[in-house]
């Protein structure tokens, strides 16, 4: 069923997006007119990349590249992205302006903003890839990435925190290299070390109630989808643990740690204590699910983490986001898509991509928006 305007999904709905010199989008107008919608398209065609720009908006960054340069068109100085949606407090109007530079301009209803805080949170998105099975094959940097990404989604400060830990750690990491260089003495790092357990702090402590509240979630669906066969528990890998997650014991702990590494600090010219060096443990029925997990355990275990992330995000923000699945389903056998699918019904404002409409069960497809993705253009798919 195709609408005007806004539809049955219940949360977020996304009305309108304009692509220029986005990746392989020149001059791009998608108009969304339904709940679903299935973008569908030959491999390298931009089907990723406009769902890419979805997710930008979204938490400021792409899961794909740390570099706003990678999503600018090769040759062309700057890239736009609008979009426009309703949420229950009314139409919002989002803008960007990505530049070469790496310098942003970024507008709500026509407002430039200042800040990225004032940005973050009025779109939230949960995007599903095959790149996500990297949260379980993957290293530390990757679940550390998607941790980041949901707390950015669920508190935009976090975007903020983020950045002042990472700005002190660049800082404390340079004197480390110069008194390894003997450029300088040692006596400036016990202030880092205070600035650095500070921020480092308030950082630990959002992953620690950010894993505390998708671990029970994610285990319901992890229980579900396998009927029943597995268990999973979701531990936080801290780098610096203390008895309690008050501040001061957290701090103290930050330091005694950072104390005792000193020596080694100085002699590898990097910081090796705080959040940076974080993990987060997955455990199905109680072993590590990377080394023993089968392989549809860990693809049942990414889907009960996105299940989870966007449950969270519903609950918190207390409206559906969007979810943007890129090309999963065909990699989901037809119990774990009836899942997925059962889920999102019309909760959620959904945009699909697929090489092929094969997959889709015929009474959710005649309910869904059809687009072609060929070389860059976006066009409606003929009946
Ligand atoms: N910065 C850029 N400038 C121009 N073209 C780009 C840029 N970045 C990526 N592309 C092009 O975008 C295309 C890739 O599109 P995308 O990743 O959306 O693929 P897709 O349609 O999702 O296909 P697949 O099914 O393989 O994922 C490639 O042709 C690539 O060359």
């Amino acid at each position: 069923m195709l609408c005007d305007h806004f539809c049955q999904a219940e949360g977020m709905y996304l009305q309108h997006l304009s692509l220029r010199y986005f990746r392989n989008y020149v001059e791009q107008q998608v108009k969304f007119q339904a709940p679903k919608i299935i973008l569908v398209g030959e491999n390298a065609q931009g089907k990723s990349n406009l769902l890419e720009a979805v997710e930008w908006l979204a938490g400021l960054s792409s899961h794909r590249t740390g570099r706003d340069r990678d999503l600018i068109q090769t040759n062309q100085p700057q890239a736009l992205i609008q979009a426009e949606m309703v949420r229950a407090s009314g139409s919002l109007e989002l803008g960007a302006i990505l530049r070469q530079s790496g310098r942003r301009s970024l507008l709500v209803n026509g407002e430039l903003v200042a800040r990225s805080l004032d940005f973050l949170g009025h779109l939230n998105a949960v995007q599903f890839s095959s790149l996500d099975l990297d949260l379980v094959r993957g290293g530390p940097t990757e679940r550390r990435a998607w941790l980041d990404r949901v707390l950015t989604q669920l508190e935009p400060i976090y975007a903020h925190l983020w950045q002042t830990y990472h700005q002190i750690l660049r800082q404390r990491n340079a004197l480390l290299k110069q008194i390894l260089n003997q450029a300088t003495d040692a006596s400036q790092l016990p202030l880092w070390n205070q600035q650095l357990a500070t921020a480092g702090v308030r950082l630990m402590r959002r992953r620690h109630r950010l894993i505390e509240r998708l671990g029970p979630l994610a285990q319901a669906w992890q229980e579900k989808i396998s009927d029943h066969r597995e268990n999973l528990a979701l531990n936080y890998g801290a780098n610096v643990t203390a008895a309690t997650q008050a501040p001061e014991d957290l701090w103290q702990a930050f330091m005694e740690k950072i104390q005792a590494r000193t020596v080694t600090e100085q002699i590898q010219g990097t910081t090796l204590v705080g959040p940076h060096r974080d993990d987060v443990e997955l455990l199905i029925n109680d072993s590590p699910a990377r080394q023993y997990g089968s392989q549809g355990q860990q693809r049942t275990l990414v889907l009960a983490l996105k299940l989870a992330e966007l449950e969270l995000i519903e609950a918190v923000i207390g409206e559906s986001p969007l979810l943007l699945l890129d090309d999963v389903l065909a990699e989901l056998d037809l119990h774990r898509q009836n899942q997925l699918l059962g889920t999102i019904e019309n909760r959620f404002q959904t945009i699909i991509t697929t090489t092929h409409l094969g997959a889709f069960d015929p009474a959710w497809l005649s309910s869904a928006q059809v687009m072609t993705v060929k070389a860059g253009l976006v066009s409606p798919t003929p009946p």
